[in-house]
Parts: structure tokens; C-alpha cells; sequence
């Protein structure tokens, strides 16, 4: 695990690397605006390589139109995005794809196809034409998919009749089997009990540590948030407003950030 953050205050700044781990993704001076509604303004945030960094920030925040424009579903109308060290306005549709295929998404839905068995799932993302080297491997890197989520016994079962903790593993394994350099987690933990949260909490730690995956993690799940940030950064006003650890923030002496933490 990367040494712990020092607090910073509230800039427009991008945010000092917390130790000497590669910057994985940097997002510059964003703004997003719909209309009259300013969403991001100025927010800037660093991710480095191995780092899990949870952003936390209330409903409406604009915690979703972050994540959609760093997978370039949305534009920002000022600012950079740098995803492994490619600025992703300057890539084309095909590069953009590419790129992609390095990053991993668990969605709160799960997204898995019901109709078709665990197996075919897993198998699915490793179609696309640039993954042709994993080609012959596909048994193997199910398997170790399967393994890595604790549920190496499932790959003839249909996602019906998983139960939903058992549905998150196995979107996390189609994750995983594409060896994603930065994973995005949405809300992770929602619509889980809390003993499957936390078991799904302990499995983005052991996640990260296996493969040294950067993690970019929306949750409004306390106690996820302190299970598996290294960092968190709390976006208001459109721009990361404070970070640092857990615990420097459930200290920080400005209510806005502290009442998360109550
Ligand atoms: N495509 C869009 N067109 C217009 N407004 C949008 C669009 N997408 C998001 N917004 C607005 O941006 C703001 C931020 O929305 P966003 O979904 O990012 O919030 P959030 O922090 O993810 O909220 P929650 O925690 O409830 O999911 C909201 O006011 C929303 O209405």
C-alpha cells in the first residue's frame, strides 16, 4: 500500500503525488456544465499506480458525470483527462476503445448477461480483436478470474441463480480477466447487506494488492470507504473540496467534509 497522504486543502491545484508511485490517471482543471448547472468546476485529482482513491461527494455532486467523462462518454467542456499517460481528447474512436480495454468498470448493476452461463460472461470481453494474444489461454484466465473472487466452482452456473454478493464477484472477475491497470468502481457496495459488503470491500483490498490495480471508487458506503481508501477526496462545489486518509477527514474541522463521517 502506498504511504499515507498528508491533508491538502482545498485548491484548484492538481494534487501532490502521495508518494513516488507512477501517476496512473490526472485529472486537470475539469468543468462540466449543463446549461445553467455548473457540475464540475476546477476539479482536479491524481491516481497513482496501486492507489485506491474514493471519491465521496453528496447526491447530485456530480460524482457520475466524473467517472463518465474519464471513459469519454462525456466531454468536459475545460480541462484534461490523462489516462495512463494519454490525453483521451486527442484519441480517436479506435484508440479511445484501446484504451478502454485497460480499464476495468464494475457498475451497480453488475451489467452480466442473463442469458448467458458465468463462463460465457467472462469470456465475453476477451472477443475484442486487439486481445487476440490471450487467444488458447481463455480456460486459464476464466479460471483465475473465477479464483481470484473466491468462486472457482461457478462457470456452467446462469447469473440467476448466483445471489447478488455472488453477481458482484463475478462482475468484478469479467473485470478482471481483461488485467485492467485502473478499475472504476460505482458504488460497489450498494444494494448489498453489510456482512457482503464488507466481504466485497475485503475483495477490491486483495484486488489491488494481487495486481497492483489503481482504484477510482464512488461510495457512499462508510464503511466500505474505510475498509478500502487509501485517500478520499470529497468533491462539492464541483471541485475536489478536501482529501486525505479516512481518518484525516472524519477529523477535518469543516463540517462539510466531517459529516460524512458521522
Ligand atoms: N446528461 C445530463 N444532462 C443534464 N444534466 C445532467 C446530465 N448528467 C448529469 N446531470 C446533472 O449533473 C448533476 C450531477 O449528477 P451526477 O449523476 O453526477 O451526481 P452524483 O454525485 O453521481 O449523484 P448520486 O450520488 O445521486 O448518484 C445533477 O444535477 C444531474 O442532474
Amino acid at each position: 500500500m502506498l504511504p499515507e497522504t498528508t491533508l491538502q486543502p482545498a485548491d484548484s491545484q492538481p494534487t501532490a503525488p502521495p508518494g513516488s508511485a507512477e501517476v496512473v490517471l490526472t485529472l486537470e482543471h475539469l468543468s462540466k456544465s449543463f446549461g445553467d448547472n455548473h457540475v464540475l468546476q476546477d476539479f482536479s485529482l491524481d491516481l497513482h499506480r496501486g492507489e485506491n482513491v474514493v471519491v465521496l461527494g453528496k447526491s447530485g455532486s456530480g460524482k457520475s458525470v466524473l467517472v463518465k467523462c474519464i471513459i469519454g462518454l462525456l466531454r468536459p467542456d475545460a480541462g484534461r483527462i490523462t489516462v495512463l499517460g494519454q490525453d483521451i481528447s486527442t484519441l480517436d474512436h479506435e484508440a479511445m476503445d484501446k484504451l478502454r480495454a485497460k480499464l476495468g468498470f464494475l457498475f451497480q448493476s453488475n451489467a452480466l448477461y442473463d442469458s448467458m452461463t458465468v463462463r460465457e460472461n467472462l469470456l465475453f470481453p476477451l472477443r475484442r480483436q486487439w486481445l487476440a494474444d490471450r487467444r488458447g489461454q481463455e480456460k486459464e484466465l476464466v479460471q483465475q478470474a473465477l479464483e481470484d473472487v473466491g468462486l472457482a466452482d461457478t462457470a456452467d452456473k446462469m447469473p440467476a441463480e448466483l445471489s447478488g454478493g455472488q453477481r458482484k464477484r463475478i462482475a468484478l472477475a469479467r473485470t478482471l480477466i481483461l488485467r485492467p491497470e485502473i478499475i472504476l468502481y460505482d458504488e460497489p457496495t450498494t444494494g448489498l447487506d453489510p456482512i457482503t459488503a464488507r466481504e466485497i470491500s475485503a475483495l477490491i483490498r486483495q484486488v489491488q494488492q494481487k495486481y497492483q490495480t489503481a482504484a477510482f471508487i464512488i461510495s457512499h458506503d462508510m464503511d466500505s470507504v474505510r475498509l478500502v481508501a487509501d485517500r478520499v477526496a470529497m468533491l462539492a462545489d464541483g471541485r475536489c473540496y478536501a482529501q486525505g486518509t479516512y481518518q484525516e477527514l472524519a477529523k477535518h474541522e469543516d463540517p462539510r467534509v466531517n459529516q460524512f463521517f458521522i
